[in-house]
């Protein structure tokens, strides 16, 4: 590790685009698939990984969806959610924003509960063993109708004192957020925030409706919003965050090379831009590796890299106590030892 990777890996950060899901490894897809006797069409951890063969969201999202399906009982949710705590603490992670998406159980037969406390009991652990703190965030999959999103979001109402928010992910390109309207004010009626996933394929209207429509706390990916002049300097100046997940872009093709990346260009005109995995497992690393990514590429210096561990504090659900708090650590960590 050269000096810039220590600087990088020890940055304290919060990670707020992470689908559990999609934290997967194929180690553990393997784990778990003999745990509960469940065959899957692979020999080896290398054949999984080699079926990683995707290159727009479709193709990745039918894998990632298929890869679930070893996740049965309480206990892989809780291993799940561990093996994801600890590799994020390992990457500097001190708070984590997840989400998850119950649609993808509940659909299989896996009850809802079972799902809860899986991910509760390994938040717990973080806890205990990293003093990372998380908070849930439910995904309703936009595939899926309105009325299937409603009948998840009834599903989650015994557990809304444990969920922070709700979002909104799956194929984008003709899934608009207009489609999600009630559902989404059924959440703000019963105190939850609000994200969404827009502009990652789909157009800079659907970054409009997801803001206008659903009335979005942050925005999940965002990257088509430069397309429109008029939209980027409205989210600079509401100070929207946008969770972008540079590796992701890279794989599912939202950036051509890592060259092109618009990181640079999003801090330029004044975008409150953090850096997330998005699904770590598929997309080839994690938080740290997403930093260093675009470091390289576009030539990030630590000044950069602060602002987007600062946005990340900046752009979490935590209160303005604990914020301020994770900020002066950011400080400290920056000055070094006073
Ligand atoms: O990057 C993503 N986009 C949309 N839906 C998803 N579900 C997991 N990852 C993603
Ligand atoms: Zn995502």
């Amino acid at each position: 590790m050269n000096d810039l990777d220590r600087f990088i890996t020890g940055l304290p950060k919060a990670e707020l685009h992470l689908h559990i899901e999609g934290s997967l490894e194929p180690e553990l897809m393997f784990a778990l698939a003999r745990r509960n006797r469940i065959a899957i069409p692979f020999r080896s951890v290398e054949e999984v990984r080699a079926a990683y063969d995707f290159s727009n969201l479709q193709d990745f999202l039918n894998i990632y969806y298929a890869g679930a399906d070893v996740l049965r009982t309480e206990e892989d949710f809780h291993d799940l959610a561990v093996a994801y705590f600890d590799r994020a603490a390992a990457d500097g992670v001190v708070h984590a924003e997840i989400f998850f998406d119950p649609q993808t159980h509940t659909d299989r037969g896996i009850p809802f509960d079972v799902v809860m406390r899986g991910l509760l009991a390994g938040m717990a652990d973080a806890r205990a063993r990293h003093g990372l703190t998380a908070k849930l965030i439910l995904c309703f999959l936009r595939h899926l109708d309105e009325e299937a999103a409603l009948a998840t979001f009834r599903a989650a109402e015994p557990w809304l004192d444990y969920i922070e928010g709700v979002g909104l992910d799956s194929s984008e390109v003709g899934h608009p957020p207009s489609g999600f309207v009630r559902v989404f004010a059924a959440a703000a009626d019963a105190g939850l925030r609000r994200v969404a996933h827009a502009g990652e394929e789909g157009p800079p209207a659907y970054i409009l409706e997801a803001l206008d429509l659903l009335g979005i706390d942050r925005l999940d990916h965002g990257n088509r919003a430069l397309e429109d002049p008029l939209l980027t300097a409205r989210l600079a100046r509401e100070a929207m965050t946008l969770t972008v997940c540079p590796l992701s872009n890279f794989k599912l093709r939202v950036v051509k090379e890592m060259g092109d990346h618009p990181i640079d260009r999003m801090l330029a005109l004044g975008l409150r831009a953090t850096i997330n995995s998005d699904d770590p497992a598929y997309f080839g690393g994690y938080i740290a590796d997403n930093y260093r990514a675009v470091a390289a590429a576009r030539g990030l210096d630590r000044r950069d890299l602060v602002t987007l561990a600062r946005n990340s504090f900046l752009g979490s659900f935590l209160d303005d106590g604990q914020v301020s708090a994770h900020l002066a650590q950011l400080d400290s960590y920056v000055n070094g030892p006073p």
